[in-house]
């Protein structure tokens, strides 16, 4: 079975987050299961692409809001990644560093995927399954079916999963013009409140749509900035499928980047090991409970109450616990971050600043890792915490409340609370620091939360489960 993947991270090529995370592991674990998955990303002129070996497998023109687009397709030669990847090149819209934020974002991502489209077409491939990520890809499944120049291509299955339903790609119809001939007469499937909407077109074009948990596809019908009727009506075209972790990437026992490396067997050791590093590196006393936050500082994560509530447990602990924040994102967040340090010297320090080396150390040497997101489609972060040793702190809310249950539940190893806000994040901090307090138990939850297995090979299978369903049209 041939499946192409298209999306616009990649680990390790190209990461601001989560989203890479998984189009980085998931082909891997589709090839080991046997089936041929590639990914086809735009290219980013970055470390990875510089470093590795790319031959030009395909070189064409096409033609783009008028003008004529060329482009090329590499293919990295190596193999090193568990699967093919291949880059989409346009000189002028394709061949920049970062990977969001130009002016020209929507002709970017429409170039990208018309380029993919053409590419599969005059090479005369006929992959099994197009599986495309978030909305960067999200007019792939309409294009097959409303535009002549794909119709050979037409009855491919198209897979769209939602990785993030708070941004939709929506730009206004004068940019029509950036896309072949389609068929006028659905154009309307295109549409949302008056402009082209990328994400609403995927889900009601897609063969099947997905979210990165069950509990997400409930929340998008009342909580997706727009489209909760369209949620609503195409409810039962939806799976939930929860993430998994690359534990090749993710792995105490052989890990890189920590400060010495761990099993169960000698996680105790292990963890002190890390935390001291990681104590002495930020200068907090390494004897008090460390609670962390990672994470993009935006408003869906909960960021934008850290410094109050970090400030306010603070001052309700005194001397008895630290907090430590690596993140970037929303500068007047950053700056509030930023504020605190001279209000709190000895218990809290920040990392503003994307540091993929101090992720790793940070969730092999902290006690716990604070989640206080309102929007989190499933979460990789608490995955990531659970396989070091470290215990969520989790906002009850879509993934996060498919992956972790309250230590005071039957069964439980994480701290969860309703609400985000800070009287909660507080009582879940008191509740912290009892518990750190009580050293059997917390280890007993250590061992309990590394023997738990959200590996992605359960989860790659309920893709190709449903794959499989979509080629034989059950
Ligand atoms: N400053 C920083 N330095 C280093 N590393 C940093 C960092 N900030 C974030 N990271 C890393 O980025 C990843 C974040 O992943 P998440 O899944 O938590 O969030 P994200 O919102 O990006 O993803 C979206 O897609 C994923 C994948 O489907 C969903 O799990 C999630 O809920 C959804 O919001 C983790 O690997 C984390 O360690």
């Amino acid at each position: 079975m041939k499946i192409y993947h298209l999306a616009a991270e990649c680990y390790p090529i190209a990461k601001v987050g989560g989203l890479a995370d998984v189009v980085g592991a998931l082909p891997k674990y589709q090839v080991k299961a046997g089936l041929q998955a590639a990914v086809a990303l735009p290219f980013y002129n970055r470390k990875f692409v510089k470093e590795n070996k790319f031959d030009v497998v395909f070189k064409a023109s096409t033609m783009f809001g008028g003008n004529r687009m060329e482009f090329e397709v590499w293919k990295e030669t190596t193999d090193k990644l568990g699967f093919e990847l291949y880059l989409i090149h346009i000189p002028g819209l394709l061949d920049r560093k970062e990977i969001y934020s130009y002016p020209d974002e929507n002709e970017q991502f429409m170039a990208y995927q018309l380029a993919f489209l053409d590419w599969i077409n005059w090479s005369q491939q006929s992959p099994d399954i197009i599986h495309c990520h978030d909305h960067h890809a999200g007019l792939v499944p309409f294009l097959l079916q409303h535009s002549a120049i794909y119709s050979r291509l037409s009855n491919t299955p198209t897979v769209f999963t939602i990785h993030n339903g708070q941004y939709h790609g929506a730009f206004s119809w004068t940019k029509i013009k950036y896309l072949p001939e389609i068929d006028m007469l659905h154009a309307g499937l295109l549409d949302w409140a008056g402009g082209i909407n990328p994400l609403a077109s995927a889900v009601r074009c897609c063969s099947a749509y997905t979210t990165v948990s069950p509990s997400y596809m409930d929340e998008l019908s009342w909580q997706s900035n727009g489209l909760e009727p369209l949620f609503q009506m195409e409810r039962h075209r939806g799976v939930g499928i929860v993430n998994g972790i690359d534990t090749q990437v993710w792995d105490p026992a052989t890990d890189p980047m920590i400060a010495g490396n761990f099993t169960i067997k000698t996680l105790v050791k292990g963890k002190q090991k890390n935390k001291e590093a990681l104590c002495k590196r930020f200068e907090l006393d390494h004897k008090l409970p460390l609670i962390s936050f990672i994470g993009r500082l935006v408003d869906d994560k909960g960021a934008d109450l850290l410094a109050e509530a970090i400030n306010r447990a603070i001052n309700e602990h005194p001397g008895k616990v630290n907090f430590l924040v690596l993140g970037t994102g929303d500068p007047a967040i950053e700056q509030s971050l930023i504020d605190l340090a001279p209000h709190q010297p000895n218990q809290y320090r920040s990392f503003i600043g994307y540091n993929e080396e101090l992720s790793h150390l940070i969730y092999a040497g902290s006690d716990f890792l604070l989640m206080p997101s309102r929007v989190e489609p499933c979460g990789l972060n608490q995955l990531y915490a659970l396989r070091y040793g470290t215990i969520p702190m989790v906002h009850r809310t879509g993934g996060l409340r498919d992956t972790v249950i309250d230590f005071g539940d039957e069964g439980g190893y994480g701290i969860c609370f309703d609400q985000t806000s800070i009287d909660d994040i507080c009582y879940s901090v008191s509740r912290a620091v009892a518990l750190y307090q009580d050293s059997g138990h917390l280890n007993l939850l250590r061992t309990h939360v590394m023997e738990l297995d959200f590996s992605w090979d359960r989860s790659a299978k309920q893709y190709i489960d449903l794959y499989e369903r979509l080629i034989n049209n059950i």
